[in-house]
């Protein structure tokens, strides 16, 4: 089959849109796109400082590597720094951050480790131990990895951060907040820049199908760590992920049309109340106090009642 682009021999399914591609062909389109949400949703502009957020796994690898790319290939300006925050979970964070320093040798960038146990004085591992259930941890994690990121972006400087969301995310978010009928954060996830209240968050490859994603990983022979997290299994997130990988299979870029119809629904149900700053800790909050405060409170107690 020819390259839908130059006629060369095609060897990649483009996941957006079904095109056939050469290898060539696919990483230009694929960069082309990151790109094009770049200037599209005006995420960066010349001379700001990026706190890119690096896992070590694929989606802040490949991001990574192509902001890296389009900065030096378009002049772009970016000062690039990366972040890590080690969550404390053995058998897997310990791994890929060995991948984010190989990655901060290849690319030679500035990196800030922030760690859970440094700044809220639990590891995931210690607040998982205290549990008497196997109730899932990823919310909470999630949460306080957010928090974790601002801290490490202000000690990096950050004007805005960077990070590996794409529109598989988006999608989930969209479907795990329908099922839970939660329309105030129908959208969340939906859009390529949030969070003006602090440093601000931007998702470049926020229209990046994770097919694509990993397809490129894999191409370019990047360094990621690809194993699982130990607490994955017990993610809400299986469900929405479970739905989109089966409709993926019959429905061409199945990822960016939920994520379209979330954007939609939430622009329809905006109710126009933005959030405000964390009276504790000066982060975003939607109440007096923020969600990663509330989560360090609830710690605390857990820790204390033993
Ligand atoms: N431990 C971490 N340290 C720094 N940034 C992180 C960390 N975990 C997640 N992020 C940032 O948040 C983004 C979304 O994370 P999430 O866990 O939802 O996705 P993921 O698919 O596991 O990402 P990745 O493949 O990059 O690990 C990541 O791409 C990255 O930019």
């Amino acid at each position: 089959m020819p390259c839908a682009i130059c006629n060369g021999k095609a060897a990649i399914k483009y996941a957006s849109d079904g095109r056939l591609l050469c290898k060539p062909c696919f990483f230009q389109t694929f960069e082309d796109a990151v790109l094009h949400t770049i200037e599209a949703d005006s995420l960066f502009t010349p001379g700001q400082r990026v706190a890119i957020g690096v896992s070590g796994g694929k989606d802040s690898s490949v991001l990574t590597h192509v902001l890296f790319v389009l900065n030096e290939r378009h002049s772009l300006g970016l000062d690039l720094h990366m972040v890590a925050i080690d969550e404390g979970i053995r058998g897997y964070r310990d791994d890929s951050l060995a991948c984010v320093y190989r990655m901060q040798e290849r690319y030679s960038l500035p990196l800030v480790v922030k760690s859970f146990k440094g700044l809220f004085g639990a590891s995931l591992d210690d607040m998982d131990a205290r549990r008497t259930t196997e109730t899932p941890l990823c919310s909470e994690c999630g949460v306080l990895r957010r928090n974790a990121l601002l801290v490490g972006s202000r000690e990096a400087q950050a004007d805005i951060m960077a990070l590996g969301h794409n529109a598989d995310d988006a999608a989930e978010a969209v479907i795990l907040n329908l099922m839970r009928a939660d329309t105030a954060r129908l959208g969340r996830g939906t859009k390529a820049l949030t969070g003006g209240a602090d440093i601000p968050r931007a998702k470049p490859m926020h229209r990046c199908t994770q097919r694509d994603i990993v397809m490129y990983a894999h191409l370019q022979r990047l360094d990621y760590f690809a194993t699982e997290c130990t607490y994955a299994p017990r993610a809400l997130r299986n469900v929405p992920r479970a739905i989109l990988g089966a409709a993926g299979g019959v429905i061409q870029g199945v990822p960016l049309k939920v994520m379209q119809v979330g954007e939609v629904l939430s622009r329809r149900l905006d109710t126009g109340t933005r959030p405000g700053l964390c009276e504790r800790c000066g982060g975003m909050a939607s109440g007096r106090v923020c969600q990663a405060c509330l989560v360090v409170e609830a710690e605390g107690k857990r820790a204390r009642e033993g």
